[in-house]
C-alpha cells in the first residue's frame, strides 16, 4: 500500500469542513453559468491563481464572492453532493459540516432552501456511502449577536438535524463574548456548541469560548500555545481541538508546515484532530492534510493512529456508535 493509499483509506472523521469552503472552481463557474451569475475571472485557473492570501480576511473575502453562485436547493445539494462523494473516496465515515445559511439569507435565499438542499445530499451519502454527518450551523461572528440570534430563530424548526451551533469568520475583534446570549439560547433550546477561536485570535478568546459559550470542542484553537494554564486545561478536560494544517499555512498562522504545532500538542497529549476547513481553497481533502503532516513533521504511525481515533472520540456521535468506527479503524491498523 502507497502512503497516498494509506491516508485515502484508513477510516476516520471530518469535524472541521465548511460545506462552502468545498466548493471547486470547476463547479463555482458551472453553477455561474447555469444562474447566470458573472464571476470575476476567465478561468478555473484563474480563480485558482487567486487563492494566495496573506491572511484570514483575504481569505473570507473571496469565500464570500465565491458564495454567490449558490442560489437554489439544487445548488446546495450538488455542493454537499460533490464533498460527501469525495468523502467517500477518503473513506471518511462520519462527518460533521458547518454551514453559513447567514450568507445566503443575506443575498435572499431561504433558511429552506439551504437546508433542503444540503440535508437531502446527506441522507443520500447516507444510504449510498454509509457515511454519518451532522450539521453546524455557524453564525458569521463579523455581523451582529441580533443578526445570529435571528439565525438561531430560522433554524428552529429545523432542530432535529442541526444537533449544534458555531461560530466563524473574522475572529480579531469579535470575541466569543459578544454572542454569549444567542449561545445561551441556543444551549437552552438542546443544541450543543463549537467556536473557531485562537486561529488568529488570543487564548483569552478560547477562554471565552469555552467559559461563555459552553463550547464542546474549539476549531483550530493552536494559539493555545500562548497559555499554559489553557494548555494545562484543555489537556485535563480532554477539550478537542479541530485542526486545519493546511489552512494554517494557506492563511499564514505559521510560516511553514515544519513550523506547525500540531505533534507538539499531541506530545503534550491534547486531543487533537486534523481537518480541511475549506478543502477547495487551501488545496487538500482531509487525507492530504494528514499526509502533509506526516511527511513535514516526521510523524510515526503511532501519532497517525492517534490523531485519526482522536477524530472518532472527539465526534458528537453516542458511546456505542464511537466504539464501532473505532473497532473499524483498530481493524484497519492490524492489516
Ligand atoms: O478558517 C476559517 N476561519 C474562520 N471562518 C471561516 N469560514 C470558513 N473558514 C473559516
Ligand atoms: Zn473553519
Amino acid at each position: 500500500m502507497t502512503k497516498n493509499q494509506f491516508f485515502c483509506q484508513i477510516p476516520k472523521a471530518e469535524l472541521h469542513i465548511h460545506i462552502e469552503g468545498s466548493l471547486e472552481p470547476e463547479m463555482m463557474f458551472a453553477l455561474g453559468d447555469r444562474n447566470n451569475i458573472q464571476l470575476p475571472y476567465k478561468s478555473v485557473e484563474e480563480i485558482r491563481a487567486a487563492y494566495n492570501f496573506q491572511n484570514l480576511q483575504s481569505f473570507l473575502d473571496l469565500y464570500y464572492a465565491g458564495m454567490s453562485v449558490l442560489q437554489t436547493e439544487q445548488d446546495f445539494y450538488d455542493l454537499t453532493w460533490a464533498y460527501m462523494q469525495k468523502a467517500s473516496a477518503q473513506n471518511v465515515r462520519h462527518a460533521e459540516i458547518f454551514f453559513d445559511p447567514q450568507g445566503h439569507t443575506s443575498r435572499g435565499i431561504s433558511f429552506e432552501t439551504i437546508h433542503r438542499g444540503i440535508y437531502r445530499a446527506l441522507q443520500e451519502a447516507k444510504q449510498e456511502f454509509g457515511i454519518s454527518s451532522y450539521l453546524i450551523l455557524c453564525f458569521l461572528r463579523h455581523l451582529s449577536a441580533e443578526s445570529a440570534m435571528e439565525a438561531l430563530e430560522q433554524a428552529l424548526p429545523y432542530k432535529d438535524t442541526i444537533p449544534a451551533v458555531g461560530l466563524d469568520s473574522s475572529e480579531v475583534g469579535n470575541p466569543p463574548s459578544k454572542f454569549q446570549k444567542v449561545f445561551d439560547k441556543a444551549r437552552e433550546k438542546g443544541f450543543r456548541t463549537v467556536a473557531h477561536a485562537g486561529e488568529e485570535g488570543p487564548p483569552e478568546y478560547i477562554w471565552e469560548a469555552i467559559n461563555l459559550l459552553g463550547v464542546s470542542r474549539i476549531d483550530h484553537g493552536v494559539r493555545c500555545i500562548d497559555d499554559p494554564k489553557l494548555l494545562e486545561y484543555l489537556i485535563e478536560k480532554q477539550i478537542p481541538l479541530t485542526v486545519c494544517p493546511l489552512s494554517n499555512i494557506k492563511l499564514c498562522v505559521f510560516d511553514s508546515m515544519a513550523k506547525h504545532n500540531i505533534k507538539q500538542l499531541l506530545d503534550m497529549g491534547l486531543c487533537v484532530t486534523v481537518n480541511s476547513d475549506d478543502p477547495s481553497y487551501f488545496g487538500g481533502y482531509v487525507a492530504e492534510n494528514l499526509q502533509e503532516i506526516e511527511s513535514a513533521l516526521n510523524l510515526s504511525r503511532q501519532d497517525i493512529y492517534k490523531l485519526v481515533k482522536n477524530s472518532f472520540q472527539a465526534t458528537f456521535l453516542s458511546v456505542e456508535e464511537k466504539q464501532t468506527r473505532i473497532a473499524e479503524l483498530d481493524e484497519f491498523m492490524m492489516k
